[in-house]
């Protein structure tokens, strides 16, 4: 069933009680996400993060209230229709997914599986025209020269844009992305959000991205949605994020004085890495510039 709807996804009321659990993972979700919007989600283990991206992805279906992506039902979908919808929804994730033994160019080639007809083993059963689409997106995240090489012997960073390349392949509108870099250095972590970030805006795509880590997502995210005992505890824009929000994700730990102190001092930290981030990039544009203008 296809819904006039002006966001790229909306919930409603969205409310999930697993199977034999007490308490609900989430409740009464209602969230609209505009099209380019990077939202990411914020919120401790457990919190919901993964079973809410779970269910814009149609991999769950909602106990109580709806859930729509791209103008569809995804809680009403099914088959095929439901597969075509997925189709349309890049999805990557904390341990990558790989297929260790195989090439990057291989795993990429995976992501266009879902436009394909039956089973496809090695990279010349692929159409030409697919092979150099995923060449061309392994170059954008910048590993051309390792198409061929093993993706288990990739650093984690060199993995996670693997799964980017092949999530691209399938021509995404929306990409989830679920702690996309929770098992990376903070380094890696940095390349890995900026690159996402980056591809969103070349392709107008809208993110969802759930992360652990305040600083990241500050400096990554347009929007951030804090939730807490499966419910949303705040929606803001990133830049007028505040402290007191912050505690309100991190409250129902941060029981202590030390543990509340160590909260202010994680975002004063996240706060002061922005801006060093941002001084960082300014200058280097600065040099660039400064670097062209100089007379030959
Ligand atoms: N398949 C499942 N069956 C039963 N309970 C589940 C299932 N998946 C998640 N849960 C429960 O739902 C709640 C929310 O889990 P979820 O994985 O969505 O949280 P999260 O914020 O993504 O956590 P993390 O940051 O650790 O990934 C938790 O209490 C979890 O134990």
């Amino acid at each position: 069933m296809s819904i006039p709807n002006d966001f790229v996804v909306q919930t409603t009321g969205l409310s999930k009680t697993y199977p034999g659990t007490a308490t609900p993972a989430l409740t009464d979700i209602s969230l609209e996400v505009s099209r380019g919007e990077i939202v990411v989600l914020l919120g401790l283990s457990g919190s919901g993060k993964s079973t809410l991206l779970r269910h814009i992805d149609g991999l769950e279906t909602p106990t109580s209230g709806s859930v729509t992506s791209l103008g569809e039902r995804v809680d009403a979908l099914k088959g095929r229709e439901l597969r075509e919808l997925r189709g349309k929804i890049g999805f990557i994730f904390q341990q990558f997914e790989l297929v260790g033994p195989l090439t990057v160019l291989e795993n990429v080639l995976t992501g266009a599986l879902s436009t394909l007809t039956g089973p496809r083993l090695g990279i010349w059963t692929y159409p030409k025209s697919l092979r150099r689409k995923a060449l061309e997106h392994i170059d954008r995240v910048g590993l051309l020269e390792r198409a061929y090489q093993r993706a288990d012997t990739l650093s984690g960073g060199q993995q996670q844009r693997v799964a980017i390349a092949r999530a691209l392949m399938q021509d995404p509108e929306i990409l989830l992305a679920d702690e996309p870099v929770a098992s990376l250095d903070p380094e890696s972590s940095d390349q890995v959000m900026s690159l996402i970030r980056e591809i969103a805006a070349e392709r107008a795509l809208t993110v969802v991205c759930s992360l652990h880590q305040v600083d990241l997502a500050l400096s990554w995210g347009d929007r951030i949605v804090g939730l807490r005992g499966g419910a949303v505890v705040l929606d803001t824009p990133t830049e007028a994020l505040s402290k007191d929000q912050v505690m309100e994700i991190y409250g129902r730990v941060a029981v202590s004085t030390s543990e509340i102190q160590a909260v202010e001092v994680e975002l004063a930290e996240a706060r002061e890495q922005v801006r060093a981030g941002v001084t960082r990039r300014a200058a280097e544009r600065f040099a660039q510039d400064s670097a062209s203008e100089e007379p030959a």
